[in-house]
């Protein structure tokens, strides 16, 4: 049989009455009518009190002074009770309060008269009060000092922030019944609203910045409930370690300045500029930010490339962000510290890519490549010198053992063989440009590059240019063995007439699932990437910052 709430009669109705602008007369205005003007004023009623001037106390005296109610200065007249609504009396005259109770009832005008239960339609209780919370404690008319002692101890179990998170939570209310007005929506929204309000915390709540509230409410549409923690990893533009001075915004050299000693040196020599055509102060400008902004220390010869730390940096959030919006619980965020295996193609004197993300991400590991024994002998010494041995494996290709003299040269295989578990990501900055010629045509553009150029001929020309190099990745990417191990490969591109023929290639190997961004961290130079998955997640709702974009394809 179905189990109905059992009746227990003898209790009275509690509600939250409405007396907003209602007119209310008190009767009586010493200290139990101040008592209850208060509770009706903060419940914006319009007030009147009836009371001799000479029997007000200090309180009343005083609301009637702020003008906080009106006052007529006698005793009570049956006339008081005109166009009123409610009637609170608390006279030491008992004749007075039995004779205001009976005109009341022929009235039908609701009253309570203190002290004297058989004469009130309704009791008032106890009320804890905090912001637009209101707790009331009735005993019934059985212990009224009981009521008041229960009151402070429930008050006392609430924790500070009750009323605060309470706020919080009306105004989500109120921004998703705008966003959903439907009534049809209504189970829907109560539903969401519900599991908001039971998964998060009163302190989370109470932190609820306006921003968050409207990532929340992005959520709604799924039906998904994320915590406070995973919205703001989700949606958070920058990692925490990074102070946000790249992105959209210029680099302070002044700032730069004022932590660095060296970099200081060159700025102040040079007059608070820097020059971005001299190799010492481009490579200055790195290592200083590197250093200030990740913790990163570098020593790069001077005859090597010398990575644009924003650009880099970009690629390494973009990725993170594609890889968070293809897990198989999107998108509930994923776990911020899962472990992630990522490969650098080509990783360059500096290592820049592995360094900036396991800097930032202490959960990632990375294995990098690099063909030239300079470079590696270098990028090992910058591992090393992070301390950062433990996650970051150098690889370099092998030319094979026995070399065709006759042949053409022999180049080893892009992908190093993958080692066991998943891998979650390829990243590769591949050299742009197909000769000398085509490199040097850059130089005499009628727009000069922006700084100064110090890469070797290995690290600036392939044959065929980047889009050979990469439709050569697309390639290998395809391998049976290969194509099911990573779940994502992607590339940088120079060059914005690359992205065509790209992806023109990555549709002739049959591939579905592709994504390609721009990168444009602040300065002039803008650079894309393209991102292809042999598997079945797709890229979807990604926040990113400003700077990063993404379009995905088929
Ligand atoms: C809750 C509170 C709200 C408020 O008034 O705002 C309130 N009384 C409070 C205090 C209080 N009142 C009294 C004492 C002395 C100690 C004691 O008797 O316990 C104390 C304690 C103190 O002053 O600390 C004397 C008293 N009260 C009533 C009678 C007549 C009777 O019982 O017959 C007598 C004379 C008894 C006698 O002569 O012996 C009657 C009523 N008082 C009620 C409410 C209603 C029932 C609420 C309930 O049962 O929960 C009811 C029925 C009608 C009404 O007035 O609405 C407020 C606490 C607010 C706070 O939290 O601070
Ligand atoms: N419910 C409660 O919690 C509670 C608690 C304490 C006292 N009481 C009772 O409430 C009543 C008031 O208590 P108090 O402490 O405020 O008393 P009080 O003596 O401080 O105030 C009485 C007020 O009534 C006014 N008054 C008297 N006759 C009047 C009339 N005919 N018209 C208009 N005003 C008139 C007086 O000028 C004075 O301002 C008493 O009966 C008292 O026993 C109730």
């Amino acid at each position: 049989m179905k189990q109905f709430p059992e009746v227990q009669g003898g209790g009275s109705l509690i509600l939250a009455w409405q007396v907003r602008n209602k007119h209310i007369l008190v009767v009586g205005g010493g200290e139990v009518a101040a008592g209850r003007i208060l509770n009706v004023l903060n419940a914006d009623a319009k007030v009147t009190v009836v009371c001799p001037a000479e029997g007000l106390n200090d309180e009343v005296a005083f609301r009637v002074a702020q003008k906080q109610v009106t006052h007529i200065d006698r005793n009570f007249l049956p006339e008081d009770l005109d166009g009123v609504d409610m009637v609170l009396t608390a006279v030491d005259d008992p004749a007075a309060s039995t004779q205001v109770w009976t005109l009341c009832k022929e009235r039908r005008i609701p009253v309570n008269v203190a002290d004297v239960p058989p004469e009130c339609d309704f009791y008032f209780g106890s009320v804890h009060r905090d912001g637009p919370l209101q707790v009331m404690i009735s005993t019934n008319g059985n212990g009224p000092k009981l009521a008041n002692i229960i009151r402070r101890r429930i008050a006392a179990c609430l924790p500070d922030n009750t009323g605060g998170a309470i706020r919080k939570v009306g105004v989500l209310r109120r921004k998703l019944r705008k966003m959903a007005p439907a009534q049809e929506e209504g189970p829907k929204r109560m539903q969401w609203m519900s599991k908001v309000c039971e998964k998060w915390s009163l302190d989370d709540l109470c932190e609820m910045t306006e921003e968050d509230m409207n990532w929340l409410l992005q959520y709604y549409k799924s039906g998904i409930v994320p915590s406070l923690e995973e919205l703001r990893l989700a949606n958070n533009p920058v990692a925490p370690v990074f102070d946000g001075s790249f992105g959209c915004t210029k680099i302070s050299f002044a700032d730069l300045a004022r932590n660095d000693e060296d970099f200081a040196k060159i700025f102040k020599a040079n007059k608070g500029h820097i020059d971005y055509q001299n190799p010492e102060h481009v490579q200055l400008l790195t290592k200083s930010l590197l250093k200030r902004d990740f913790g990163l220390q570098i020593e790069l010869p001077s005859d090597r490339l010398c990575p644009p730390v924003p650009q880099r940096w970009a690629y390494i959030q973009w990725i993170s962000r594609l890889l968070d919006s293809t897990t198989p619980t999107f998108p509930t965020p994923a776990n911020p510290n899962r472990p992630i295996t990522g490969i650098d193609i080509g990783t360059g004197a500096s290592a820049i890519y592995p360094l900036l993300a396991c800097a930032t991400h202490p959960t990632w590991k990375f294995i990098a490549t690099e063909l030239d024994v300079h470079s590696i002998t270098s990028a090992a010494f910058n591992i090393a010198l992070n301390n950062l041995a433990g996650d970051i494996t150098l690889h370099r290709p092998s030319l094979g053992s026995s070399v065709d003299l006759l042949g053409p040269p022999c180049t080893p295989p892009l992908l190093p063989p993958l080692p066991p578990g998943p891998i979650d990501f390829t990243m590769c900055n591949p050299p742009f440009f197909a000769s000398q010629s085509e490199l040097s045509a850059t130089w005499t553009k009628s727009t000069p590059p922006s700084a100064v150029c110090t890469g070797s001929e290995s690290e600036m020309i392939t044959p065929g240019g980047e889009v050979a190099f990469v439709t050569r990745l697309v390639a290998e990417s395809a391998a049976p063995g290969t194509r099911d191990r990573v779940q994502w490969f992607s590339s940088l591109l120079g060059r914005l007439v690359s992205l065509r023929p790209v992806v023109e290639a990555l549709r002739q190997a049959g591939c579905a699932n592709w994504a390609v961004g721009v990168l444009r961290p602040g300065g002039k130079t803008r650079r894309w990437v393209v991102a292809w998955s042999w598997g079945a997640w797709r890229p979807s709702g990604v926040r990113l910052p400003p700077f990063l974009s993404l379009h995905c394809g088929c």
